[in-house]
């Protein structure tokens, strides 16, 4: 077994943390190395698990990469855009679930994947990747006298909102009717609106506590109304998707994957 050089961004982040302990735990990838922002850095990236890896948190890209194959990153959009530059010029595959990019930042993802291997995906599990082809199959069987509305509940930190798994699943329904999302998704409904536009998708968000993720769609009928739902309880599925990733990647050299190519599902 070819045992894979993993390193984090984002070491000390809620999912950097999980990232760390399912990397320890695998049986054929090594923690190689750990990022994360100037002024965070740390003499062990696993101190927290009370099993020193030898392996110490650096914000110097140079260091903290020196012995890395892949770079998980699952930071904030501007760390990544960075990370990215480096990695495209160094020839180490990346692994990106930061969520909240705008269309310059996918742009810089798809350039990078010209040099380098990457999977992008706005949510690693399994469960969640199923619930898009549900939600493709829906949305044809659904097209006509069917309302849809996202909603997305996700703890009081996230800092992006709708979460970039709704706008995907928003994407993967607007496909599915032949529809531009950016035209038609509402994500805002305040005062006098008017009567719903039968056409429109829209995304309502919820934030609290320590929700760890939820996505609904609701298909809503005249007499009836279907919902779709997925409810994330732990991180360690989106981590040991994460890893999943870094497999699929390994034969790569150069190319832009997401999770539907991890998982075998572009055809499904
Ligand atoms: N694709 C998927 O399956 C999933 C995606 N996500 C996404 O992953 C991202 C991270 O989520 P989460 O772990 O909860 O967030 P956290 O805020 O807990 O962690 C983010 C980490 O990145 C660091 N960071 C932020 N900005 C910078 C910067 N400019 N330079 C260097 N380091 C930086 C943070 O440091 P500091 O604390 O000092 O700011 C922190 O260590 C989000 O975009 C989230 O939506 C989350 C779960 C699943
Ligand atoms: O910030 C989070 O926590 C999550 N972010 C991702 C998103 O924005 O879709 C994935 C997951 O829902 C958790």
């Amino acid at each position: 077994m070819t045992e894979m050089n993993i390193a984090i961004a984002g070491a000390g982040g809620r999912m950097g943390r999980i990232l760390i302990e399912a990397v320890q735990n695998a049986d054929d990838a090594r923690l190689a190395g750990a990022l994360d922002r100037a002024g965070s850095e740390q003499a062990d990236a696993a101190a927290f698990l009370g099993k020193p890896a030898g392996v110490a948190v650096e914000s110097d890209f140079g260091k903290g990469l020196a012995d890395a194959q892949y770079l998980i990153d699952f930071t904030r959009p501007e760390a990544t855009i960075e990370h990215l530059k480096y990695c495209a010029e160094h020839g180490i595959k990346l692994v990106i679930g930061t969520t909240g990019f705008d269309d310059a930042g996918k742009a810089a993802i798809a350039e990078a994947a010209k040099k380098t291997a990457i999977v992008f995906s706005p949510n690693f599990s399994v469960g969640v990747n199923v619930t898009m082809k549900l939600l493709e199959q829906a949305a044809k069987a659904l097209s006509t006298g069917y309302d849809i509305e996202i909603i997305e509940a996700h703890h009081r930190f996230k800092v992006d909102a709708p979460s970039g798994t709704a706008l995907k699943m928003g994407e993967v329904i607007a496909d599915a009717l032949g529809r531009d999302l950016k035209e038609h998704g509402v994500f805002a409904r305040e005062g006098v609106t008017g009567e719903r536009d039968p056409s429109s998708i829209g995304f309502a968000t919820i934030r609290g506590g320590d929700i760890v993720g939820d996505h609904t769609v609701l298909f809503a009928g005249i007499g009836e109304r279907i919902e779709i739902s997925h409810k994330s309880s732990s991180r360690v599925t989106y981590a040991h998707g994460a890893i999943r990733a870094c497999r699929f990647l390994a034969d790569k050299p150069t190319g832009l994957f997401d999770m539907y190519d991890v998982l075998g599902l572009k055809d499904q």
